[in-house]
């Protein structure tokens, strides 16, 4: 490690340098995916079909023509960040425009696994808002940024924001059925010869639903808020609970808590597993992030995906990201046995833990 900037390489120092403009700027970076995803240009380029220049964008959003060169820029930072990529076009190959990368895929509205709900909710205000006291939440004695900037706990700030509930249960739905439905299909013997599960904290129903459809002869049940889940129709063999995971949790076969743990602290994160382990006469199924252990960690997408939600957790919920042996200590505690970690496609797992 260097003990003092003039004994560095100039080169590895300016390097260092753009290194932290670049994390001070994070934020320009989130904010114009934001802008992107609500002007509608991830759902325009695909709507097109072909790579669409710069003019044919600028037509489609009906911008005041003085925009067009904001939205040159907005769009060379995005491609330089490899959200949108540019192709030639034209008769002769003699223009460029903009397309979509696999990244941007996950953008446009129109598919059951798109993060542009995402993408608003979690960048608006109420949310982004508790960022800036971080430091001060540090020093004090609040529960949560959040609740220290906002006068109460996310939940009941949910409540009472009925138009931002809806919302974030439609942006879990649609950042669950990618995940459900490949572990419906890659990983259906985790499910297989039960008859009865109940969904915790399962939202508006979505993983419920796909396992519902995959698993006709399983009685499925959803336990959620019932404000959240207030006029959802179930099916033949999938029931909507309106009720309080803390109070009761109806008997199953098995229970499944989908990004439900991480949202609480480990004292009601042991009292939801031990009420698991009353309902339950097979199997708990979690599916969460378990996150590496130790303080280096690795500087990959998934990791970094990881370390975020994990920082996420604790300022909006008072949450955390477990590590291996955090859970385990948790199953022990709430009177588990044994367990089995399958790590999922991605930055989750599958855990299987049995009494
Ligand atoms: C992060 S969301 C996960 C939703 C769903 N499992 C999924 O992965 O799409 C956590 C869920 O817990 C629900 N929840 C919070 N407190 C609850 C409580 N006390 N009883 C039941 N559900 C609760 C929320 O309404 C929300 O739907």
């Amino acid at each position: 490690m260097a003990s003092s900037a003039q004994q560095v390489n100039k080169n590895d120092l300016v390097q260092a340098q753009s290194h932290v403009f670049n994390h001070i700027c994070a934020f320009l970076s989130s904010m114009s995916l934001k802008c992107a995803v609500e002007l509608g240009i991830p759902d325009i380029i695909h709507k097109h079909g072909k790579p669409i220049t710069l003019i044919e964008l600028a037509e489609a959003l009906s911008l005041p023509p003085s925009r067009t060169e904001a939205v040159y820029r907005l769009m060379r930072l995005l491609v330089n960040s490899g959200i949108f990529a540019t192709e030639k076009t034209g008769e002769n190959q003699e223009g460029e425009g903009y397309v979509l990368t696999l990244s941007s895929s996950f953008l446009t509205t129109d598919t059951e696994y798109t993060l542009a709900p995402f993408v608003v909710n979690l960048l608006n205000p109420a949310q982004v808002k508790p960022g800036h006291i971080f430091s001060e939440w540090y020093r004090g004695t609040a529960p949560t940024a959040f609740e220290a900037d906002q006068g109460m706990p996310f939940w009941n700030y949910l409540a009472q924001n009925p138009e931002y509930e809806k919302r974030f249960g439609a942006t879990m739905a649609k950042n669950s059925h990618l995940v459900m439905t490949s572990i419906v299909r890659e990983h259906k013997e985790v499910l297989e010869n039960l008859k009865s599960l109940v969904d915790v904290g399962g939202g508006t129903g979505t993983c419920a639903r796909v396992i519902a459809d995959a698993f006709p002869h399983l009685k499925c049940m959803v336990l959620d808020l019932p404000t959240l889940i207030a006029n959802i129709p179930g099916t033949d063999n999938l029931e909507f609970i309106g009720g309080n995971m803390f109070e009761s949790i109806p008997p199953a076969d098995a229970v499944l808590l989908k990004n439900t743990l991480h949202n609480w602290g480990d004292e009601e994160a042991l009292m939801i597993m031990k009420s698991c382990r009353k309902a339950i006469t097979t199997k708990v199924i979690i599916i969460d992030i378990v996150v590496k252990e130790g303080k280096k960690q690795e500087n990959d997408e998934f990791s970094k995906t990881q370390l975020y939600f994990d920082m996420l957790m604790m300022s909006t919920h008072n949450g955390k990201e477990r590590t291996e042996k955090e859970w385990e200590k948790l199953f022990i505690d709430a009177g588990f046995t044994h367990y089995k970690i399958t790590p999922l496609m991605g930055f989750s797992s599958l855990i299987e833990v049995f009494p």
